[in-house]
């Protein structure tokens, strides 16, 4: 290990070798603090060159290789076992913004470029890169990549993988594969690029990516409906999308128990209403015509949405403070759940049509089996992707709740595979999920996923005992 650590520091300098509890700590605990793993090193090359050289040193000496960006990933994919004998490959320092060229309508940037930044560039060139999500401030491209994040926006501009053209990887015998071709067409051959992008660095690490950047929305507007059930919640997204088509960019739902939680961790968010309400959802428009346009098209929705009776009360932010307030409560869900204790998350997709049906069976079941459980149910209501997650019971601490996964996770995922669903919708499969796919992939998938990790990294040395 000596030699492995010295030839390392030779390749990238001494400094970005870390080695001291102090200096790792905060790369072996996921920020959710479920689990703290072990590593020999951290190692943070500063380019593309420096990790490629690194992904051979790793090979010569056979240490398995955990490449992680931000840190805000749910699923433990960026995160060591706890044998010790790990590099995590910290891609923080490979940042930076490569190119824009606004013609193509792309930007060229590398994986430890944290989502936030990119947005900021995209909007200094007059152009939109669209994927936003509640850890955009510290999460970085790689990492929405390697998962194939989600987030708020997915409902009009797709998930991260949609928003990708190319991309650079570093393979695992330390060859770096020039991808980064900013093409819209491109039919030569296997797709490489849609191979890497959500295999949670399994196949090899994603360097650079261009990405496909759009026109700015001449306006944004948002608005909070209270609502009695989800199934008034998808007739409401019915009818928004017939009347405002593409310009809906947003349609969340959130339980009334959801905003509770974040009222009570967060006592300055509270939903602007009289009254308490059974469920919410946050709806955004992005028009490419007017304020006024956008205005008129969602006074419209909401009017007609009261005179079905599918909404009880709505608001419509008039200012950009009073937009960010309501997207802050949205926001703040994670954070209220953190602070509440840990819970047992699924992200979950549904065909949208049985979301309603989905919800309803599985409350009752849980009830049933864990009386008193509190599931926090909020997502991405436009893209069936639901953040179905289960608190502990107010008598029972979140500890021995915990205890419970694997039987809590058997009724949710079950459920979620009657209801014809994803038991992982945007957050990827990690090392916690990581038995469950086995129970809901057939067995020719895994086998033909084993095929390709068995082709590509023979020596089972990038990210292992992560999703396969
Ligand atoms: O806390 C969660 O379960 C979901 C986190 C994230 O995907 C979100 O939509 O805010
Ligand atoms: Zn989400």
């Amino acid at each position: 290990m000596d030699a492995f650590l010295d030839a390392c520091r030779r390749a990238i300098g001494a400094t970005h070798v870390l080695t001291e509890a102090a200096d790792t700590a905060p790369y072996l605990t996921d920020w959710r603090r479920r689990f703290t793993g072990k590593a020999c090193a951290v190692l943070k090359p500063a380019d593309t060159q420096e990790l490629a050289t690194l992904v051979r040193l790793c090979n010569e000496y056979k240490v398995p290789m955990v490449p992680q960006g931000g840190n805000t990933g749910l699923v433990l994919g960026g995160i060591p076992d706890d044998s010790g004998t790990a590099a995590i490959l910290s891609l923080t320092r490979v940042n930076r913004i490569r190119q824009i060229d606004p013609v193509n309508n792309t930007i060229t940037v590398e994986a430890g470029c944290i989502l936030k930044n990119i947005q900021a560039a995209a909007g200094d060139a007059a152009r939109l890169f669209p994927l936003s999500l509640a850890a955009e401030g510290s999460c970085t491209i790689g990492g929405n990549l390697s998962t194939n994040a989600g987030g708020t926006a997915v409902l009009r501009y797709g998930n991260t993988r949609e928003l990708c053209l190319g991309l650079e990887v570093v393979t695992p015998q330390g060859d770096i594969w020039n991808g980064l071709r900013g093409l819209r067409k491109d039919n030569t051959g296997y797709d490489l690029r849609d191979l890497y992008i959500g295999a949670e660095g399994t196949l090899g690490f994603i360097t650079a990516a261009v990405l496909k950047l759009y026109p700015q929305p001449k306006a944004q507007l948002t608005a909070l409906a209270a609502l009695r059930t989800p199934d008034d919640a998808l007739r409401l997204l019915s009818l928004a999308q017939s009347h405002c088509v593409s310009a809906l960019t947003g349609f969340e739902l959130m339980s009334g128990f959801c905003l509770r939680l974040v009222n009570r961790h967060f006592p300055d968010m509270r939903p602007p209403f009289a009254e308490e309400h059974p469920q919410y959802v946050l709806l955004e428009l992005s028009d490419s015509e007017s304020e006024e346009h956008a205005q008129t098209m969602l006074e419209h929705v909401i009017s007609t949405a009261m005179q079905q009776d599918l909404i009880q009360d709505a608001i419509v932010a008039r200012s950009i403070a009073q937009s960010q307030a309501i997207w802050d409560i949205r926001e703040h869900i994670p954070l209220a759940q953190a602070v509440e204790g840990k819970n047992i998350k699924h992200d979950v997709s549904i065909p949208i049509s049985r979301i309603g049906d989905f919800i309803r069976t599985t409350d009752a079941l849980l009830q049933q089996a864990f009386p008193g459980a509190r599931m926090v149910t909020f997502g991405h209501l436009g893209d069936g992707n639901l953040h179905y997650n289960v608190a502990h019971p107010e008598q029972e601490t979140d500890q021995s709740f915990l205890q419970k996964q694997t039987a809590v996770n058997r009724v949710v995922h079950d459920s979620v595979h009657q209801h014809g669903g994803s038991i992982s919708a945007e957050h990827g499969i990690g090392a916690l999920k990581r038995t469950e796919i086995l129970r809901y992939k057939s067995d020719v998938e895994m086998q033909l996923m084993r095929s390709i990790k068995q082709a590509l990294d023979p020596l089972n040395l990038m990210n292992p005992g992560k999703l396969i």
